[in-house]
């Protein structure tokens, strides 16, 4: 192997996301099987010792394409020369915390490694965040982050995406891959919207293909929006494997495009593209291209979209004025 390794930095390294996610990047599922990696750890101290157990199992797996661990307490150490950064690690809600508590506690993960991405990655590097509130998070990030293009920071809502496409596929009984174009707008929470009206089933409209809005509204909708507590309730702790899955793919497809007449969703930078505010992070439809995110142009936005995009848009905004208010950006 002679190409230089990637670095790739994973925070929250120790975490249940972090478990399900090193193994998959170290065998060569986010960049491809011909780009040897270095991973880069970054933990909380108290975790330090458990993502080195981590360490080790990834060691046991003798993977080829991986030229190394790296594990630290200091942002500074873990995103030098980082070209790939994925932000697991956040704090989560805890009992009796109201979101604002929640706002401020992940403002002082996320801005200082922000500032850390801005002083110490490689000119090329792109931010993937997981954690959540994760739009907010990648948007006090990147508002930390003046050097980089503001382009490079992204949120996960490809989870919500994939989610969707398995929701659809099972009521118009087709396989996933025979489906294009659906769309997450707006935030990774509970007010999202996933969107079927511009998406294709097996080459037919897929709104016409379900031929049922009782459904989209009363199932489909809420399913999917609703999917992560679900799982929390189910399995007492929340998504871990498909979260993971989400992120390989995120980034995967940031890498190596999207296929021709396809496209997938992303939190990314608004232009003010369908009247989201210009600098927002919302989902919205998203080609790659050389290793660039697109939103898509030019979609027609009919009346029962645009209440739920405006709405998912607006708690956006309700948070960047809370961060604001916050002094965190
Ligand atoms: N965007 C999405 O679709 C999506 C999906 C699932 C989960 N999530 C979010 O991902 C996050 C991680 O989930 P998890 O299940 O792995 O949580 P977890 O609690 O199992 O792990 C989080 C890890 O982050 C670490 N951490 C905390 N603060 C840190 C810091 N400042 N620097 C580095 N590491 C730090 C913790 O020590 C812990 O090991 C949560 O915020 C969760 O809500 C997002
Ligand atoms: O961790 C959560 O709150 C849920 C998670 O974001 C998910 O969508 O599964």
């Amino acid at each position: 192997m002679t190409r230089t390794p990637v670095n790739v930095t994973v925070t929250g390294a120790a975490g249940q996301i972090g478990y399900a996610l090193l193994f998959r990047i170290a065998s060569g599922q986010l960049l491809g099987p011909d780009t040897p990696i270095r991973l880069r750890l970054l933990e909380i101290p108290q975790a330090v010792k458990a993502a080195e157990g981590t360490a080790m199992e990834l060691d046991d797996c003798a993977f080829p394409l991986l030229s190394g661990i790296d594990i630290s307490d200091d942002a500074s150490v873990a995103f030098d020369g980082c070209n790939v950064a994925l932000l697991v690690g956040a704090r989560p809600r805890t009992k009796g915390m109201e979101r604002g508590d929640l706002l401020e506690a992940n403002g002082g993960i996320f801005g200082p490694q922000g500032k850390a991405i801005n002083d110490h990655a490689a000119d090329d590097v792109r931010v993937l965040v997981v954690g959540n509130p994760a739009n907010t998070n990648a948007l006090i990030a990147q508002r930390h982050a003046p050097d980089v293009p503001a382009e490079r920071f992204t949120a996960m809502t490809r989870l919500d995406h994939n989610r969707a496409l398995s929701q659809l596929a099972k009521k118009t009984g087709v396989a996933v891959s025979e489906i294009r174009r659906l769309t997450i707008w707006g935030n990774h929470s509970a007010t999202q919207y996933p969107d079927v009206f511009h998406a294709e089933v097996a080459g037919k409209n897929a709104a016409e293909a379900v031929n049922d809005e009782q459904w989209l509204a009363d199932t489909f909708i809420p399913t999917v929006a609703k999917r992560g507590a679900a799982i929390i309730e189910a399995r007492g702790a929340s998504s871990a494997a498909s979260a993971a899955n989400a992120a390989v793919d995120h980034v995967h497809t940031w890498v190596h495009g999207t296929a021709e007449g396809d496209w997938t969703s992303a939190g990314v930078v608004s232009d003010g593209s369908y009247g989201v505010p210009e600098g927002l992070i919302s989902s919205f439809p998203v080609t790659a291209k050389d290793g660039r995110f697109e939103i898509v142009q030019g979609l027609e936005i009919n009346e029962f979209s645009r209440g739920r995009i405006d709405a998912s848009v607006q708690e956006l905004v309700d948070e960047r004025t809370a961060v604001t208010e916050l002094g965190l950006i």
